[in-house]
């Protein structure tokens, strides 16, 4: 779908898209968008598909089934190519080369390239441009790195990990930098990251992946609010009737005191206290619960009210729940 200024709203659209490297299969059946300006976090256990994902949509990977598309156009036209910067795990930079070399780099590989940004993000970290980069802290060198991110004027930013090698202090700096710059930028932000706690502060929307299909996507907000987290005393076995009558993401029983992850159906009825749980509790519950039936919000679903595109389309949206809360 495109706006009315010709650009497309979603900056990521996957359709029934699928990556198998030999006979393993890393992604399979994901369908899903992300809003052009959203920050998004990629969250899932170790394996669940997020780098490959990532890489996809960076172009470095190559789907073996479904359609990927990035502001509108397929992943693998050229003519998107200066519209990504993906910045892996690792932050590949070279150790002998300065800052300000580093940069200089960055300005002779991209024709958009802005050395007013890239030097604005240095200098905010008092990095001196003559230091060379082997010299570093990871805090530092994450910085640079992402100084050469935002020097290409991305429109879409994938970060791998971004935060995964910082100590708090640090990452709670790169984290404000990032969010700042892509605000001022007007960038999308897609970054996987296992620390939920940035991802919460961060992220205003999220996809939920766990071998390699979608568990949850869409807003935050949304997410949450579709959640119940039900405690009580039970004396018997099983889920109580009338939790059983929701959709129970989890349940658990300690001693007496049943906790279950609910998506309610309406109000809970009984002497059940309800609150709405923390985006930690219901990333874990689904992360602990396989056979848990996903979740996406209307916007993050190809087949969402705002898709013009629909037919034909294919996937899990079939077996999904719109969110209703
Ligand atoms: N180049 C490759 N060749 C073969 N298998 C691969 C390759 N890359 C990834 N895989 C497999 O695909 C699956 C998904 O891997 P991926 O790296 O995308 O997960 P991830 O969610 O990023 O994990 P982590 O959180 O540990 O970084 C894993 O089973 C992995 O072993």
């Amino acid at each position: 779908m495109t706006s009315a200024d010709g650009a497309s709203r979603w900056a990521v659209e996957a359709r029934g898209l699928g990556k198998c490297f030999r006979r393993r299969r890393a992604v399979q059946d994901f369908s899903v968008r992300i809003p052009a300006g959203a920050v998004c976090g990629l969250v899932g256990p170790n394996g669940a598909g997020k780098s490959t994902l990532l890489g996809m949509a960076a172009r470095i990977i190559r789907p073996t089934e479904g359609s990927l598309r990035i502001f509108g156009s397929p992943v693998d036209d050229p003519a998107g190519l200066a519209d990504t910067a993906f910045l892996a795990q690792d932050k590949p930079l070279f150790p002998q080369f300065t800052v300000e070399e580093t940069l200089r780099l960055g300005r002779e590989l991209n024709p958009r390239w802005d050395q007013e940004a890239a030097e604005r993000i240095v200098r905010s970290g008092k990095l001196p441009l003559g230091a060379r980069v082997g010299s570093l802290s990871g805090g530092q060198r994450a910085r640079v790195a992402l100084a050469l991110a935002f020097g290409k004027r991305p429109r879409l930013l994938l970060l791998d990990e971004p935060m995964a090698e910082l100590d708090p202090l640090a990452a709670h700096e790169i984290g404000g930098l990032l969010l700042a710059e892509a605000a001022e930028q007007g960038t999308t932000v897609v970054m996987s990251s296992h620390r939920l706690a940035d991802v919460a502060t961060m992220c205003d929307h999220l996809v939920a992946v766990a071998g390699g299909r979608v568990r949850l996507a869409g807003e935050t907000d949304e997410l949450l609010a579709a959640h119940r987290l039900v405690t009580g005393v039970h004396l018997t076995e099983g889920v109580p009737a009338e939790i059983a009558r929701h959709t129970v993401v989890e349940s658990r029983t300690t001693g007496r005191q049943l906790t279950a992850l609910i998506r309610p159906h309406g109000p809970v009825e009984g002497d059940w206290k309800t609150v709405e749980p923390s985006l930690e509790e219901v990333l874990l519950g689904y992360m602990r619960s396989p056979a848990a039936p996903p979740l996406l919000t209307a916007a993050a679903r190809v087949d969402g009210p705002h898709d013009q595109e629909a037919a034909g389309s294919h996937g899990q949206e079939q077996e999904d729940e719109e969110v209703t809360a």
